[in-house]
């Protein structure tokens, strides 16, 4: 017969093992997706409070994408309310896209990718940059860190400026970095005031671009460089076979219509922006090129793969957060309407997959415009 003290142990061990089994559990399916990002167990509807945000996702329900322009502000309010914790827990801090850097993690080449825009704009200690449609800040945090410059972020939604605050202070970088909640076709700031600005995925929410063009170009010290990545459609968009596809990225993405990589320029030149540079950053030969950019910090970059690679992590990986999200909205951890957004927001990664392998669509198509200097 064992001894007590045996039989103590080894139902000591196996109660070790069924709780070391449901802890490894709850910290997969709870913990973040991505490095630096939010738990899931912190999921919730932004600023809407939780018992609304049903009623709010139901703004998704028509088929067609909002093309009113006076509305489209509201519109990606709400949008950003409903989708800014997913995006956190399951991307990370930075909202945006980059090409894949062979050797480099997804953060890392989300990182380089942001960090181009410091040599882009010439960005220098003590600056004062604008960050156009800044989200919670990843880009912002980057930028200043690395330039010392510093950076001022504007947003329409008020939730993401608490995030945004809340990340700066714990990543010490308060002091450089400040952001303001508001709408960036009329910005809260004084005409010639910054030395340098840039946006990253952010115009393509702007009903008409020349509007937030003429407002970047009204904020700029005469002389100052601005640059952006912007979502487009390519040459090889045919709208007679392709609509589908990019109505697709539209809804999802709460976009008031795609445009075209010609229209960019055209934009920049009527608000009176110089053209400097313009390139799709997702173009394989190209995006090497640009890497070369950051010279000494990635000299022997090989040329970038699919920007689209990191949306293809995996069936697995969308069950796993789609069960995360299931049980949480059931228990009523997260708001009810979380299953229908993030069951759209798996819709949508395959309307971005099914753009980008077709090469209809670009997340980053790069202009660098200067405003003239003064005579
Ligand atoms: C620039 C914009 C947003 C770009 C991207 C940051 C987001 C576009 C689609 C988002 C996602 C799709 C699938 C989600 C997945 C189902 C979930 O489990 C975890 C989060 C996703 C991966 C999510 C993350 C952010 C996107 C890639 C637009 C709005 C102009
Ligand atoms: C996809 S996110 C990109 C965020 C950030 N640039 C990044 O890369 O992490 C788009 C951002 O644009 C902002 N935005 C959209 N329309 C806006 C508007 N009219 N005024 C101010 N910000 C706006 C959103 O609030 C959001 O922060």
């Amino acid at each position: 017969m064992d001894s007590p003290l045996a039989v103590f142990s080894s139902a000591g061990a196996g109660a070790l093992l069924v709780a070391g089994t449901l802890y490894c559990l709850f910290a997969f399916l709870l913990g973040p997706v991505e490095k630096n990002s939010n738990p899931a167990v912190n999921l919730s509807g932004g600023s809407i409070a939780a018992g609304n945000v049903r009623d709010k996702y139901e703004f998704r329900r028509p088929k067609e994408t909002v093309r009113v322009t006076d509305k489209v502000p509201d519109f990606v309010d709400t949008f950003y309310n409903l989708v800014t914790d997913i995006y956190e827990w399951g991307w990370g801090q930075s909202f945006h896209f980059s090409p894949p850097v062979p050797g480099k993690s997804d953060g890392e080449a989300s990182k380089l990718h942001e960090l181009m825009i410091v040599d882009l704009i010439g960005a220098r200690p003590g600056d004062r940059i604008l960050d156009v449609g800044c989200g919670i800040g990843g880009p912002m945090r980057t930028i200043a860190a690395h330039s010392g410059a510093n950076v001022v972020g504007i947003t329409i939604n008020d939730y993401q400026v608490n995030r945004a605050r809340t990340h700066n202070k714990k990543a010490g970088l308060d002091k450089q970095c400040d952001v303001v909640q508001g709408n960036f076709l009329a910005m809260p700031f004084p005409s010639n005031s910054f030395d340098g600005a840039y946006s990253i995925e952010a115009t393509c929410h702007a009903p008409k671009l020349e509007e937030v063009y003429a407002e970047i170009f009204r904020v700029l010290k005469p002389g100052a460089l601005y640059t952006s990545y912007d979502w487009i459609t390519t040459e090889k968009y045919r709208p007679e076979e392709d609509a589908e596809i990019i109505q697709g990225i539209e809804r999802g993405n709460a976009l008031p219509g795609l445009r075209s990589y010609s229209d960019i320029t055209a934009a920049a030149r009527e608000v009176g922006f110089e053209v400097v540079r313009v390139r799709d950053l997702a173009r394989e030969p190209t995006t090497a090129r640009w890497l070369e950019i950051v010279a000494e910090r990635d000299l022997a970059a090989p040329p970038a793969g699919p920007w689209w690679s990191r949306l293809k992590f995996g069936r697995i990986a969308y069950w796993r957060n789609h069960i995360v999200v299931s049980v949480l909205a059931a228990v009523g951890v997260a708001p009810k309407g979380t299953v229908d957004v993030h069951e759209m927001l798996c819709k949508t990664a395959e309307y971005l997959t099914k753009g980008g392998e077709k090469g209809i669509f670009s997340p980053m198509h790069m202009i660098l415009c200067r405003k003239p200097a003064e005579k």
